[in-house]
């Protein structure tokens, strides 16, 4: 027997997909999600109405769901509005309306949407209902709070519904507060939320919950799918569905099973389903997947660290991606929770076959090596789009001004993965069937057996002490602002007024409802003299290329060496060190975005909290008082929610669960905030099939779900982005504010969150940086830092936390001048 079916109206929230996730695991339930402005079903069209009424016909309920915006303005409540005009015995259906849904509902009815004294983002709140004694036989029917316990739910509102309830004296109010007021005779309270506002404001009373005098239709403020909210709030939607179920019985409504529907599943198809739509020559018949794994392990000798490593390997290769767990080793001062365990680096890329997509195209290239020749563009007609902005429906500004990829996978078939807890190398290849005798691996594991490092020839101490050693000299401890280091570079900040004031049009935006928390970032520009990239990392004989060429002093530190300067500086879970096609990546991430296994199992760990070390603030505990308070708690608790409904979009209802909540953890300048989400995804029924295996989901699945990054967006994702756009003026984020990582043929997969990093492209260099024009061409590097906005912001407060993030990567310019 199929499963009673709901109907989901989505407005494009970060919540969404836990709604439907709870009302399927608390309801055994279907639920089924229609998007508020679906084209499939356009109010404007002739024939809606009928298409409506066969679409509802499927369905015992509707749920219309939370959302950015106003329910005054039509764009934000699409299709609600149409439901809340059904009437006749025939069309009528019972309606749950959460958040803008509920505020829906409520305009609808004649009462007021206001705002909010102060928005109320991420606040856990007692949720105040009829007390026990005061329900009988009238004051119980319909009224979903009914012998509820007492629980604390989620708040995510900037607007609320006004029935008139500021107007009611508080003589008046105990009596009142239950019964319909004559400003929305129509609707009965059922639940408040009484918010102490100051000496001077007094209580604001906020409608939390209501239901309709004679239509099935209720409606809830408050978010009943939020971590935080108690448990026995559950009681609610139960108590809903079954008042739910009873008015279909009592009118003898039965909802038609089967037939084609409009809305589609809560959860997402699978990536690999959509290969069965590709054309018939398959382009990754080139990565030589028919390959024999080959591998050798040594022992890593004590101290030695990642740029050793690379170093001694050899000349360097013209690019390079190296995954650095940089804080493995400086891990008991960090007392960082993440320890990576593994640290990768990539050979071999000159012949390696990638995929590179820019946003706006609507293709992608198959290419060997950086300059090698275009093997194919794969149109992506059949596919739904390659993972960026355009895929969540904000579209980029036109022209960019650039044909930079947004995304570069590249097959990589001969690494090196550290193993820092076992203190060993294992060096792998992927051998085409045929050419096993290719020596690469004995011959790497040779020329590292045989380096100064592993003979022993190498200072044993934790940090690599001949590292920056030429430019110690020049370090300066300077306040950070727009100057000139020496003559030849310049560093250009975000100017601080400029930042305060886009932090308070931000609070504008949050305000009018438009978004519950924005994570606002600027770029600081670096110029300086092209830097001799041939003479990077260091010669076969393992002494160091600029040492050698005794021109060390005047020439400016390499990408890799404002790399080995940072990662000692800011020994980070997630380093990276990338020079891949036109791109240079340079990061100190802290931040993990997510981590998924071949069984699996994914991870992901949003950061969202950030306090500077200093000498008030120099222990975890310190930190934690800090931290531990509602602002920071309701940032972090924002995005928890909304990263719990990215993996509810693969992992599919009951699938997802929080292990850690808001736990405070040391690096090496700054404390963060951090939540661990796990989700598991689901196996498809017969997994051993071949049908069964094209069904498959695998972390790329929610990788691809999950873009951009949470944690540098705000909630709602899609209206925080277009708003962020336009405060951000259209610059592009580019690098930073991204993804780096790994996917391993198993199917393991480790990315982290592009923050604390320095880049920059080739194609961006200036013909002169110096006054007089006469200092030779000059490359600019880019930092991108920032934070989140919310209501309880400070302008001063979020533009020290800018400056704050900013300073780690900028000091390593400052350092070496
Ligand atoms: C925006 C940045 O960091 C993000 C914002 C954080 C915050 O608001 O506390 C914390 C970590 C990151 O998700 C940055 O480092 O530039
Ligand atoms: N979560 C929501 O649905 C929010 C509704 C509305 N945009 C507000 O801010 O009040």
């Amino acid at each position: 027997m199929s499963r009673p079916r709901i109907l989901f109206l989505d407005a494009y929230d970060s919540f969404s997909n836990n709604i439907t996730s709870l009302l399927t695991t608390l309801l055994d339930v279907d639920v089924f999600v229609l998007p508020i402005d679906s084209p499939l079903l356009d109010p404007t069209s002739a024939d809606f109405e009928q298409r409506l009424r066969e679409e509802l016909s499927r369905y015992v309920a509707v749920v219309c769901g939370p959302g950015p915006g106003h329910p005054d303005n039509d764009a934000d409540v699409g299709l609600m509005k149409h439901i809340w005009r059904l009437h006749d015995a025939e069309d009528l259906l019972p309606v749950l309306g959460i958040c803008l849904g509920f505020q829906s509902l409520v305009a609808s009815c004649g009462g007021k949407v206001r705002r909010l004294q102060r928005g109320l983002h991420g606040m856990v709140r007692e949720i105040l209902h009829r007390p026990a004694a005061d329900y009988n036989e009238e004051t119980t029917a319909g009224d979903i709070f009914a012998h509820v316990g007492n629980f604390k739910a989620t708040l995510y509102h900037s607007l609320c519904g006004d029935i008139g309830q500021q107007a009611v004296s508080e003589a008046e109010w105990d009596k009142a507060r239950w019964r319909a007021l004559p400003a929305c005779p129509d609707l009965l309270p059922l639940a408040w939320v009484e918010e102490h506002r100051g000496e001077r404001d007094g209580v604001e009373r906020i409608l939390m919950a209501v239901k309709h005098r004679t239509r099935p239709f209720w409606g809830l403020q408050y978010h009943p799918e939020s971590v935080c909210t108690e448990k026995e709030g559950n009681r609610v939607i139960v108590n809903w569905f079954r008042e739910a179920m009873w008015w279909n019985a009592s009118r003898q409504r039965v909802s038609v099973p089967g037939g084609d529907i409009l809305a589609r599943d809560a959860t997402k198809p699978s990536l690999l389903s959509q290969l069965s739509a590709a054309p018939a020559e398959q382009w990754w018949e080139s990565l030589h997947v028919d390959a024999v794994y080959q591998s050798m392990t040594i022992s890593l000798p004590h101290g030695v660290q990642i740029p050793d490593i690379v170093e001694a390997l050899g000349p360097e290769e013209s690019e390079s991606i190296i995954l650095d767990s940089a804080n493995a080793a400086a891990s008991a001062a960090a007392r960082a929770d993440v320890r990576g365990r593994y640290s990768v680096i990539a050979t071999g890329l000159e012949e390696a076959l990638r995929i590179e997509h820019h946003t706006c195209d609507d293709y992608a290239t198959v290419k060997v090596g950086r300059v090698g020749g275009l093997l194919q563009r794969i149109s992506l007609a059949p596919y739904s789009g390659i993972w960026g902005l355009s895929d969540i429906g904000v579209p980029l500004q036109h022209p960019r001004g650039h044909h930079r990829p947004d995304l570069c996978f590249v097959w990589v078939t001969k690494s090196l993965v550290v193993d820092h807890t076992m203190g060993v190398v294992h060096i792998q290849q992927l051998c085409p069937r045929g050419l096993e005798e290719n020596p690469w691996v004995e011959k790497t594991a040779t020329r590292l057996l045989s380096s100064r490092i592993f003979q022993g020839r190498f200072p044993p101490d934790g940090l690599s002490p001949r590292k920056e050693t030429q430019h110690v000299a020049t370090y300066q401890q300077q306040p950070l602002r727009t100057r000139r280091l020496s003559k030849s570079t310049s560093i250009q900040t975000p100017l601080t007024r400029d930042y305060e004031s886009k932090v308070e049009l931000c609070q504008e935006f949050i305000a009018a409802g438009e978004s519950y928390e924005l994570c606002l970032t600027d770029q600081t520009k670096i110029s300086r003299p092209v830097s001799d990239s041939s003479a990077e990392k260091s010669s076969a004989d393992g002494l160091p290329m600029q040492k050698r060429c005794g021109s060390s002093l005047s020439a400016p530190p390499s990408s890799w060496q404002l790399f080995k300067m940072l990662r000692s500086r800011q020994p980070a879970p997630f380093a990276s060190y990338i020079r891949l096609g036109e791109a240079t990546l340079v990061s100190a991430s802290p931040e993990r975005f997510l981590q998924y296994d071949q069984d699996g199992y994914c991870s992901m760990r949003p950061m969202k909290g950030t306090v500077r070390k200093s000498e008030q603030v120099s222990t975890l505990a310190e930190a934690e008082r800090i931290l531990h308070i509602p602002k920071e708690e309701a940032e972090n608790l924002m995005i928890v929610d909304l990263v719990r409904h990215d993996l509810h979009g693969i992992c599919g209802a009951g699938n997802v669960s929080v292990p850690h909540l808001l736990k405070v953890e040391e690096y090496q300048s700054v404390f963060q905030m951090i939540t661990v989400v796990e989700g598991q995804l689901p196996k498809p029924a017969d997994g051993d099939s071949e049908s069964g295996n094209a069904q498959r989901y695998t972390g790329l699945d929610v990788l691809a779900a999950s873009l951009p990054p949470g944690s540098m967006t705000g909630a709602p994702k899609k209206r925080s982005c277009e708003i962020l756009q336009q405060i951000e003026q259209h610059h592009e984020r580019s690098l930073y504010s991204g993804v780096v990582g790994y996917m391993c043929a198993t199917g393991r997969g480790d990315w982290s969150v592009t923050i604390r990093s320095l880049f920059r492209w080739d194609d961006e260099q200036v013909p002169s940086g110096g006054e007089d024009g006469g200092e030779g061409p000059h490359e600019v590097w880019r930092i991108g830092a920032g934070g989140a906005v919310t209501i309880l912001s400070t302008p001063e407060g979020e533009r020290e936390e800018m400056f704050t993030k900013l300073a780690g990567p900028l000091r390593v310019f400052a350092d070496s001048g």
